[in-house]
């Protein structure tokens, strides 16, 4: 596997992943901790609101039951006036069970447990006996009650809330009873349904066993659910919320109540999911909304990383294109910040001392350290230049004669000094442009551009005349010979010119020394 290398990667880009980096850490965590608050706070805020529903409808429905009751004790009463006329008892369960919606069927049934009259009348089961538990156990009871979810003797599934019906000398004549069908149309429905909100709450009642006895889905009444943890709770008469794992596996948020007089349980709940659903859909509005502001911030960092590496990425390149004599741009770059001024102050102090020391060994790579003049390396460069132009030119061999003589004579000092007095002299003798350089021990050389062989003779002879006539410190008088050739500036080149040169000099020593010569 290749190895990622961050050699590659521009400045500008790693200040913008890591600030990336950073800025979506930070915005991570804190949606993540947002999202962590908001999820406790929507699950409190929902168990409690839930918990306030059911205490609520626990509530209603006592006082509903309460009213049913009273209902049926009224009715009860009036049938026990004329508990033997059968058109009274008719047309009380008539307007019992017209008046108000309260219950599907109501019957009246005598102490033997015969039904004596029902309404509607449709219902096939006048002249029967109920032999069902929860209606014998009215007849022995002789009071006010509600059943428990049973079957009817026309095979509905019911409860029914009944009332003794005692006569004028105190004797038990049987009970009327209002059912309210659990499995089809009826008051619960009413009372409860309205509550049925359409963001997936919804509730539901048990008897004392846990039995469904109402629910939204109407197939489920009759179900047994006592398993469910805040049934149970409910059951044992306490009132509160919590989170809880439904029947069918769903995690569900629970508020539930006990309705004591009759030992049912309400339930409100709403699916884990719905109430999270919402804190989703608020959240990715968040995330939505802070997406300007995320595109800003990246903007930003990249603006920002470019300016900052700029000047860096210039720095680089400029000492990259540092020319052979240590100049570059780099004092021009804009280092606007800390770290930056401090690298161009120190490439600029660093180039500026490698220019200094390269204009220094250039210079004494080319020049004579004893007279100053160019030395032959320094000539080259010359000539190089002249050939390119195709500059014609005349070229002086100078050579001191008999200096072996005056080493001798004098010392090697004064041979130094006789040396560094004829250059000062060929140099004085120089004019603009032309080129003075010692090729080797005593022998010079001067180049003299644009100048053809006549003038050149005259200026060599000009020149051996004024330096016969110096008056050398120590040697006293010292004579030259010189060599002239001149080059066109096309024939040939300029270094067989100074061939040429060198054997007009040796002519010149040939005829006699302190002469000048051509070839
Ligand atoms: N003082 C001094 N002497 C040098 C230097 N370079 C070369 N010489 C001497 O120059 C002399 C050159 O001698 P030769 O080549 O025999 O020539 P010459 O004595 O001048 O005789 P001709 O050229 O034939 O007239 C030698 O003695 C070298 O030692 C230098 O830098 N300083």
């Amino acid at each position: 596997m290749q190895k990622l290398s961050f050699k590659t990667i521009e400045l500008k880009r790693l200040i913008l992943l890591l600030a990336g980096f950073g800025v979506l850490i930070t915005l991570l965590s804190s949606f993540y901790a947002t999202y962590q608050v908001q999820r406790q706070l929507h699950i409190q805020k929902t168990l409690e609101a839930n918990r306030a529903y059911a205490t609520k409808v626990a509530k209603i429905t006592s006082l509903f039951l309460d009213a049913s009751l009273q209902q049926l004790a009224y009715s009860a009463k009036k049938i026990a006036m004329h508990f033997d006329n059968e058109q009274v008892v008719k047309s009380e369960l008539e307007r019992l069970t017209l008046q108000t919606d309260t219950f599907n069927a109501t019957i009246y049934a005598r102490e033997n447990a015969e039904i004596v009259s029902v309404y509607p009348q449709s219902i096939p089961v006048s002249g029967l006996f109920l032999q069902d538990s929860q209606s014998l156990k009215v007849l022995e009871a002789r009071e006010p009650m509600v059943s428990e979810p049973f079957v009817s003797p026309a095979g509905n599934f019911i409860i029914s809330l009944s009332a003794p019906v005692i006569d004028l000398n105190g004797t038990f004549r049987g009970f009327i009873g209002g059912a309210i069908y659990l499995d089809g149309d009826n008051i619960l429905n009413k009372l409860m349904g309205e509550h049925f909100y359409q963001d997936g709450s919804f509730l539901y009642v048990v008897d004392g066993h846990g039995t469904l006895i109402y629910h939204k889905d109407p197939n489920r009444v009759g179900e047994n659910v006592v398993q469910n943890d805040v049934v149970r709770q409910a059951l044992g008469d306490r009132v509160g919320a919590q989170q809880v794992i439904n029947t069918k596996g769903e995690s569900m948020l629970a508020g539930f109540a006990a309705i004591p007089e009759v030992h049912w349980g309400v339930v409100a709940q709403q699916p884990l999911n719905v109430t999270l659903e919402n804190l989703n859909w608020s959240l990715l509005r968040v995330v939505e909304l802070n997406l300007p502001a995320i595109f800003l911030v990246f903007l930003g960092i990249y603006v920002f990383g470019s300016k900052i590496s700029k000047p860096l990425w210039r720095m680089a390149k400029g000492v990259e294109l540092t020319d052979s004599i240590g100049h570059n741009n780099v004092h021009n770059i804009n280092a606007w910040y800390f770290e930056a001024a401090q690298l161009k102050a120190a490439i600029v102090d660093s180039t500026s001392k490698l220019t200094q020391r390269i204009v220094k060994l250039d210079y004494d790579r080319t020049t004579d350290p004893l007279t100053g003049l160019l030395n032959r390396r320094g000539l080259t460069h010359h000539l190089n230049q002249i050939e390119c132009r195709q500059q014609c030119f005349s070229t002086l061999a100078v050579d001191i004669d008999h200096f072996k003589h005056v080493n001798d004579t004098f010392g090697h000092g004064v041979g130094d000094e006789v040396l560094k007095q004829l250059a000062n002299e060929l140099s004085k003798h120089a004019r603009f442009g032309d080129i003075v350089c010692r090729v080797g021990g005593e022998e010079f050389l001067v180049l003299l551009p644009e100048i053809n062989m006549d003038i050149a003779t005259s200026v060599a002879e000009r020149l051996r005349k004024s330096v016969e006539e110096v008056e050398f410190k120590h040697a006293r008088r010292v004579t030259i010979s010189i060599g002239v050739a001149f080059w066109d500036g096309i024939t040939n080149t300029p270094n067989e010119i100074l061939e040429s040169a060198d054997k007009a000099l040796y002519k010149a020593k040939q005829m006699g020394r302190n002469q000048v010569a051509v070839v």
